[in-house]
């Protein structure tokens, strides 16, 4: 169980700025969503919570500034799992996820029963333990994408970042595993920040949107509150009718011309 703050978040490559002046508060057990159109830095803002860019202003993870952290202590406190990872040729899905124990390993960095457990339970729980000797690169899109979620999830971490993590899956495995994540949300009380450009789902599984354009907070709220047709027409240059599930939920439909 863990919350998350940022304080006037920063972050941006070498000399360019591309996000500016986050602050947003996730409750523990919260799920937020980061929304917002292509290169609006919704990643970016993922890589410097992770501590992966370059940034300035404040991150804090239950009250505890994560500024002076070493990367493995950070890690403890909060896991990652890219948009477009670095899949290592040659690797077995199982030695793969096994990275996502790094942080927790002792000073001879050989895991133990503890971390084979750990991996084995996750890989299970991720439909993967019949992959488990595959080569990561023999997986399918969707399986990649759950060994991605798996090393993150194997870390262990009481903040869990996602980065597209529907990207490449149909329907119902997107469905899947975002019902997963929630699930573990709720058992183990995760605190998730997940970017998604699916609109319908994000509203579905997060609690509250950061609706980001240019880099800058353009809005911030439920999703009832953040999705409106004038809001998404202006940030997302794009013709859009709001619909409801049954439930109220919003549902993002485009509009032909
Ligand atoms: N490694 C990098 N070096 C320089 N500029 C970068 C780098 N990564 C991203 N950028 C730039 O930062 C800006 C924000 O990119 P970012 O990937 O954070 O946006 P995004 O909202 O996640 O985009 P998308 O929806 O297309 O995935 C873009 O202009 C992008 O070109």
């Amino acid at each position: 169980m863990s919350s998350l703050q940022t304080h006037g978040l920063s972050a941006g490559y070498r000399r360019t700025t591309v996000v500016s002046d986050v602050s947003v508060t996730v409750d523990s057990g919260g799920w937020l969503g980061i929304i917002g159109p292509n290169g609006s830095g919704k990643s970016t803002l993922l890589k410097a919570v992770a501590g992966l860019v370059r940034h300035e202003g404040r991150v804090v993870v239950d009250g505890r500034a994560v500024a002076g952290l070493r990367r493995r202590e950070r890690a403890r406190l909060v896991g990652y799992a890219p948009q477009i990872p670095q899949l290592p040729v040659g690797m077995t899905v199982t030695d793969y996820v096994l990275l996502g124990r790094t942080p927790h390993l002792g000073p001879l960095g050989r895991e133990g029963a503890r971390d084979l457990e750990v991996v084995g339970g996750f890989l299970e729980r991720l439909d993967l333990d019949r992959l488990a000797d595959r080569q990561l690169a023999t997986l399918s899109g969707g399986e990649r994408q759950r060994t991605v979620l798996a090393r993150a999830l194997a870390q262990q971490a009481g903040v869990l970042l996602l980065d597209e993590p529907t990207t490449g899956l149909d329907v119902g495995h997107a469905q899947a595993l975002l019902d997963l994540v929630d699930e573990l949300r709720r058992e183990l009380g995760t605190t998730v920040v997940m970017t998604l450009h699916d609109l319908t789902l994000a509203a579905q599984y997060a609690e509250r949107l950061l609706l980001l354009d240019g880099g800058r907070v353009a809005a911030e709220g439920t999703p009832g509150e953040v999705l409106t047709p004038a809001t998404l027409s202006e940030r997302y240059t794009a013709r859009v009718t709001v619909l409801h599930t049954p439930d109220g939920s919003p549902v993002i439909a485009p509009v032909r011309g």
